[in-house]
């Protein structure tokens, strides 16, 4: 690749690898930066590698952040831009990245290389433009194989989680996994247990997000990897199922992504079980009530109040649901009649509960709370204009 090819993220970058080379040190791109770039994908981070000391990187650039300084990355802040430069190091710190164990740094690539998870992920680049290939990944790339660097054992039991960067690289870039390295995930697939779930979440949904989820899920279940994740370990077959269920259609979502793999896998309790995967309560909460109205679509059309009561985004999500399940997609209708009911939410109303204090010169009670909700419910259906003074009228009439 010659230099003025490089595609600008590269470029932006430059100046950041010749600082450090004036120093005296080698740096170089890694990483997946130069796997996207080879397979001709956006670059999202470019991130170096050195043979400089994390102290030494803070010497050289004046605006710094530890980030994982005990595992030898320091974030440089470059212009609007900012890389991780991580510094060469043997042994695999990514066990706990809050808590790592040893260690090591040296001062050559080719040892740091070595210890990276996928042939495909243990190329280097040098600011010139020459790709460093010494475990054969660019023929990797190629042949859309995603195959462990040097000994599979080694590689998933110094990190565990990369069993499951395996299934969501092939889940995201249509690959497949090489035989050897997927019978060592399914040898070493009881690992997993020992990897804190926030990680294997990030995979996980990546892996449903993914191009080709089929792909990751597949494997994902044959290796046995399912048993180890929460809630799925009595799941085998509808995973299948699931894999197989429009693997077209893209889950563009992380919650459409969940809704429809619970629905999928007939999960009657969504909220524990994406308690146990620590998923964030806004998620649960969103994606049990996308559940719930889907299951409520099967048999009945959407009601006005049923509308008011989802908000727009679980009506959006639930018409995605049904299109992965193949029924019917009413999203651009029911969109229109959202957008037409004749409020959204209890602050358009019209009326005040001090409006109607006012006007029915009543003391202020629990009474007050059902005459709103009965207001809100009528002018929701239609049945009530959505105007102070009628709505003060038809309120005196019914409270009397
Ligand atoms: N468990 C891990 C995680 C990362 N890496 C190495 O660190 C690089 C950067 O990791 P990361 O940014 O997590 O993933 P990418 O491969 O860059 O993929 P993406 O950013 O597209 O998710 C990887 O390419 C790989 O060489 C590794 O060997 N083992």
């Amino acid at each position: 690749m010659k230099i003025n090819d490089l595609p600008i993220e590269f470029k932006q970058a430059l100046p950041v690898i010749d600082k450090i080379n004036e120093h005296g040190y080698e740096a170089y791109f890694v990483g997946g930066s130069v796997r996207d770039m080879i397979l001709n994908h956006a670059i999202h981070d470019v991130d170096i590698a050195t043979s400089a000391f994390p102290e030494e990187i803070k010497e050289i650039f004046p605006r710094t952040i530890d980030v994982g300084i005990d595992h030898g990355t320091v974030l440089v802040l470059h212009e609007e831009d900012q890389y991780e430069i991580t510094t060469f190091r043997t042994e695999s710190t990514y066990q706990d990245y809050r808590r790592p164990d040893k260690v090591t740094f040296v001062r050559s690539l080719e040892e740091d290389l070595k210890r990276r998870d996928f042939t495909m992920n243990a190329l280097a680049m040098t600011r010139e433009g020459n790709i460093i290939d010494l475990f054969d990944g660019i023929e990797s790339i190629h042949a859309k194989e995603i195959k462990a660097v040097g000994n599979p054992d080694e590689r998933f039991s110094e990190d565990a989680l990369r069993m499951m960067r395996a299934l969501r690289f092939a889940s995201q870039l249509s690959f497949d996994i090489e035989e050897k390295t997927e019978e060592a995930i399914s040898k070493n697939h009881q690992l997993l247990t020992k990897i804190a779930i926030e990680r294997i979440y990030i995979e996980w949904v990546k892996l449903l997000m993914g191009a080709e989820r089929k792909r990751g899920i597949i494997p994902f279940v044959e290796t046995n990897c399912f048993a180890c994740c929460p809630g799925f370990s009595h799941k085998k077959d509808l995973l299948v199922k699931f894999a197989n269920q429009n693997p077209e259609m893209l889950l563009t979502t992380e919650e459409l992504a969940w809704s429809c793999l619970l629905i999928a896998i007939e999960e009657k309790h969504a909220k524990t079980l994406l308690g146990k995967w620590k998923a964030s309560k806004r998620l649960s909460n969103l994606v049990e009530k996308v559940i719930d109205c889907y299951n409520e679509r099967l048999t009945s059309q959407w009601s006005a109040k049923e509308m008011y009561q989802a908000g727009i985004e679980v009506i959006s999500l639930v018409e995605q649901v049904r299109d992965f399940f193949d029924l019917e997609n009413n999203e651009d209708e029911l969109i229109k009649a959202y957008n037409q009911l004749p409020i959204k939410s209890m602050a358009d109303l019209k009326v005040s509960g001090r409006d109607i204090l006012a006007y029915m010169d009543k003391k202020p009670g629990p009474w007050l709370g059902d005459v709103l909700k009965q207001t809100e419910k009528h002018v929701v259906e239609g049945q009530w204009k959505n105007d102070k003074e009628v709505l003060l009228e038809k309120i005196k009439e019914m409270v009397g």
